[in-house]
């Protein structure tokens, strides 16, 4: 896969984060603003019901061409045909993934140590998320808040793709994308917006300023 990951607006959307609309609508809305790759994360779902949003999530992503990312869950990955999968440290690893699922695919891993920048599960990781870069109340169970210094200390260190998470907001994104991050990912900043268009637009605007 030739650079599987040159995106930079990165929209990561639960229906519980879509203050009471459909979670298809407030993505394709972010999509028009300049969203260019959204992760589907449903943290309390079965499997099953996973698998419903994961499809009707990705017929209008496929319309617009914009990959879809499913978080943790491997089987509704393979059964949707996504673009690929992010991980963290308490899930499946990236070298499993890659056991278990053939064809490449993109592979996303967070960074919550720097020694894990070091690891065969990074080696084998297309993107990493710094995460968080900001302490945020969408996920509370962090280890290091990175900061700006940390976005910095991680460029420093691997040249591969870096998805600066936590806390994103039209406001920091200028400051993090020139400290070192590729990518901006984005919840509250997009799906708690009552213009879902308008505030990725926004954010698009900083980061295009930023590059
Ligand atoms: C782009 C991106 N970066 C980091 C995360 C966090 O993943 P993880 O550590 O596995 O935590 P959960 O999202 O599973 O709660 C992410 N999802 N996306
Ligand atoms: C999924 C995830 N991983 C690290 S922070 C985070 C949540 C980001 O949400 P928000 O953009 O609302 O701060
Ligand atoms: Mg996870």
């Amino acid at each position: 896969m030739d650079n599987p990951f040159p995106y930079r607006l990165y929209l990561v959307i639960s229906e519980e984060n879509c203050a009471g609309r459909p979670l298809v609508e407030v993505a394709e809305s972010a999509v028009r603003g300049g969203v260019d790759v959204v992760q589907l994360r449903e943290k309390n779902r079965s499997t099953k019901e996973f698998l419903q949003k994961a499809n009707a999530l990705k017929e209008v992503l496929d319309s617009h061409q914009v990959p879809l990312i499913i978080n943790d869950n491997l089987e509704v990955a393979k059964q949707v045909g996504a673009y690929g999968m992010h991980v963290g440290n308490s899930d499946l690893p990236p070298s499993e993934i890659r056991k278990k699922w053939n064809t490449p695919h993109c592979l996303g891993y967070s960074i919550e140590y720097l020694e894990q920048l070091n690891s065969p599960e990074a080696e084998v990781s297309d993107y990493f998320g710094v995460s968080p870069v900001f302490a945020t109340p969408t996920k509370t169970d962090t280890v290091t808040e990175w900061g700006l210094e940390g976005i910095a200390k991680i460029r420093s260190l691997t040249s591969k793709p870096l998805v600066a998470i936590g806390s994103m907001k039209k406001d920091n994104t200028f400051e993090v994308i020139k400290a070192g991050a590729d990518c901006i990912a984005v919840v509250s900043a997009i799906c708690q917006a009552q213009d879902p268009q308008r505030a990725a637009a926004e954010l698009r605007n900083e980061i295009e300023r930023a590059i």
